[in-house]
């Protein structure tokens, strides 16, 4: 690593070591030295259990730092980020994972238990080291069972190089993550899960702006305490007062959204305002004006918007629950006009939530975003291989699943990255998973039996650099006229969306309809309900990569599958991941 600066100015450890002094005398010093562009961010973070009130329900999170949202990763295209994690949590292992960021050369580093990694056991820590190769907004967040939901989440910003001028413009930029909130614990909820009579989630209890929401504690609406609300509903708390997003009136802002919901699609409104899409999961996109969002777990969003309201007032920034019959309230921040109070609530209502079943806005709005002129094309030929996803709930063994072609996934002891590259016998099923279904005689649309599903933990080989086009298929679930919607998340690569489509994909037509002159790239793309939605991608990232339903119950109970290419091109293995299964540390 030759470029490599030791002191990366970003990171908070090291921030807070040395005199604010020192700091600016290393930017002058990057600013004249022609090394200063391959930086190396470093981050040192402890992963702890702690009690907080983000809705002003008390309740022990997992925290970065002693912080959920964790720290926001701010590094420039091509730095180096490095983050030393210890794992302070008692009783529980952990793994992250670097949401939309490649791992070109580094999929050993990309988080995923079981998948890249062994992990990381109590009282260890192990350190993350890779490039970000791409402008963009992007994500982390836990990715070790059901860890992700406790609140083991932030965002990662990277910016352009120097000298680089984005093909939009705006005076601030601010990142906000949302997220769903439960009462229960995630191990609850994970026991639940797995057991017999099936125990679902439910409906989140609130939703959370950049980790605050509030719930309905009804001792603090004047109503009796219950035995849930003492002592834990407490709204003097200034952990649970809204989110307040103060704007300069006249200025613009670049607002970097993302959803790391665990269940929830949602409506993203900031009352009176209008936004401009301009960017998607790190790609530019021809911009598009809405005045709601439409958010899936796992995505980010840019969007730009001018503080032109009335400035003598705030306004509500909302977002609801969309996709499900909503049970929670909706989760609101404070647009704040400077020099407004920043608590002075808005005067006006928040706008009313988009209807919950409008599927057809919801398709409409990811058919509309299209990608920026200038984009990469995708391959124009027909695929190498085309895999057709048929996504299913089932019973298996009196289990709820849910199914991928009819294999429930689950996750081996021994990570595939590990028993791929050192040829491990025995480490998971050798035969391939189902490439396609039984497209002619499988109704979308009726509660199917669904009797023949199995666990499995086989991988798609993939050769390396072909071009894949997938089909995800949706269907109805085990409930009579209900079907999700769920977002799948690539990881290792970006996509090119070629289509969406309603009712069941025909092999032999949709293709025709295709979308190869300007369709977006992404890493996380909604299927939506009784719909199918297209993907391509190339081969071209040596590695075992996760692809999954971003719902984290959903992926919890199988909906997944993992890839693998050119995995004889991976670099020596680190000896921080192994330590599990058939790979003991070296
Ligand atoms: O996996 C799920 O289970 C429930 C429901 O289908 C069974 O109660 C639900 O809404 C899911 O997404």
């Amino acid at each position: 690593m030759g470029t490599e600066s030791k002191w990366g100015l970003s990171s908070s450890w090291f921030r807070r070591r040395i005199s604010l002094g020192f700091v600016i005398c290393f930017v002058a010093l990057g600013a004249i030295n022609p090394m200063a562009e391959a930086r190396v961010r470093r981050y040192k973070w402890e992963v702890s259990y702690q009690l907080k009130s983000p809705d002003c329900f008390k309740k022990v999170t997992v925290a970065i730092n002693g912080n959920t949202p964790g720290p926001t990763i701010l590094a420039q295209q091509g730095d180096t980020v490095v983050v030393e994690l210890k794992n302070s949590l008692l009783t529980e292992n952990v793994a992250i994972h670097w949401h939309g960021i490649r791992q070109i050369g580094t999929p050993w580093a990309d988080g995923t238990e079981g998948v890249t990694q062994c992990p990381i056991m109590p009282g260890d820590t192990h350190v993350y080291k890779f490039v970000v190769d791409r402008p963009g907004t992007y994500l982390y967040h836990a990715h070790y069972g059901m860890q992700r939901e406790a609140g083991l989440y932030g965002s990662i910003r990277v910016s352009v190089p120097d000298g680089v001028v984005e093909p939009f413009s705006y005076d601030e930029d601010r990142s906000l993550i949302l997220a769903d909130w439960w009462h229960k614990s995630t191990y609850e909820q994970a026991a639940g899960l797995s057991s017999i009579p099936f125990v679902w989630v439910n409906e989140p209890e609130s939703l959370l702006i950049q980790g605050r929401g509030r719930f309905n504690c009804p001792s603090l609406l004047g109503g009796p305490s219950t035995s849930t609300d003492t002592g834990v509903c407490n709204t003097t708390n200034p952990e649970c007062s809204p989110y307040v997003l103060t704007v300069v009136p006249g200025k613009t802002y670049r607002l970097r959204i993302a959803s790391l919901t665990s269940l929830s699609a949602l409506s993203f409104q900031i009352q009176g305002h209008n936004m401009t899409v301009v960017e998607a999961d790190g790609h530019y996109v021809e911009p598009v004006v809405v005045q709601t969002l439409y958010i899936y777990s796992g995505e980010t969003y840019s969007v730009v918007v001018k503080a032109d309201q009335d400035p003598t007032r705030n306004y509500w920034v909302s977002t609801n629950v969309v996709s499900r019959p909503p049970k929670t309230a909706p989760g609101l921040a404070v647009f704040n006009y400077y020099p407004n109070h920043p608590r002075r609530i808005p005067p006006t209502a928040p706008p009313p939530a988009p209807a919950w079943n409008d599927t057809r806005s919801r398709l409409a709005q990811s058919r509309s975003i299209r990608a920026r002129r200038g984009h990469i094309l995708p391959p124009p030929a027909a695929a190498d291989k085309t895999l057709l996803f048929l996504n299913t709930q089932n019973k298996i063994e009196g289990y709820n699943r849910w199914s991928i072609n009819n294999v429930s996934f689950t996750l081996p002891h021994t990570p595939y990255l590990i028993a791929l590259k050192q040829n491990l016998s025995g480490a998971f099923d050798p035969a391939p998973p189902p490439e396609t279904y039984d497209y002619a005689k499988y109704n979308i649309y009726e509660v199917a039996p669904n009797t023949n599903a199995s666990y499995g933990d086989g991988v798609y080989r993939l050769e390396f650099n072909s071009t894949v086009d997938v089909v995800l298929q949706n269907a109805n679930t085990m409930n009579p006229e209900n079907s999700e919607t769920h977002p799948w998340h690539l990881h290792g690569h970006d996509f090119w969306v070629l289509g969406y489509g309603e009712g069941k994909f025909d092999p032999a037509k949709d293709p025709t309809t295709f979308n190869l002159a300007d369709p977006i790239m992404k890493n996380t793309v909604p299927l939506h309900p009784y719909g199918w939605t297209a993907l391509r991608f190339l081969a071209d990232n040596p590695g075992a990569w996760a692809f999954h339903c971003h719902i984290e119950a959903h992926f919890y109970l199988g909906m997944g599958v993992v890839f693998a290419e050119g995995v004889d091109r991976v670099g020596r293995l680190p000896n921080s991941i192994y330590g599990c299964g058939a790979a003991p540390k070296q």
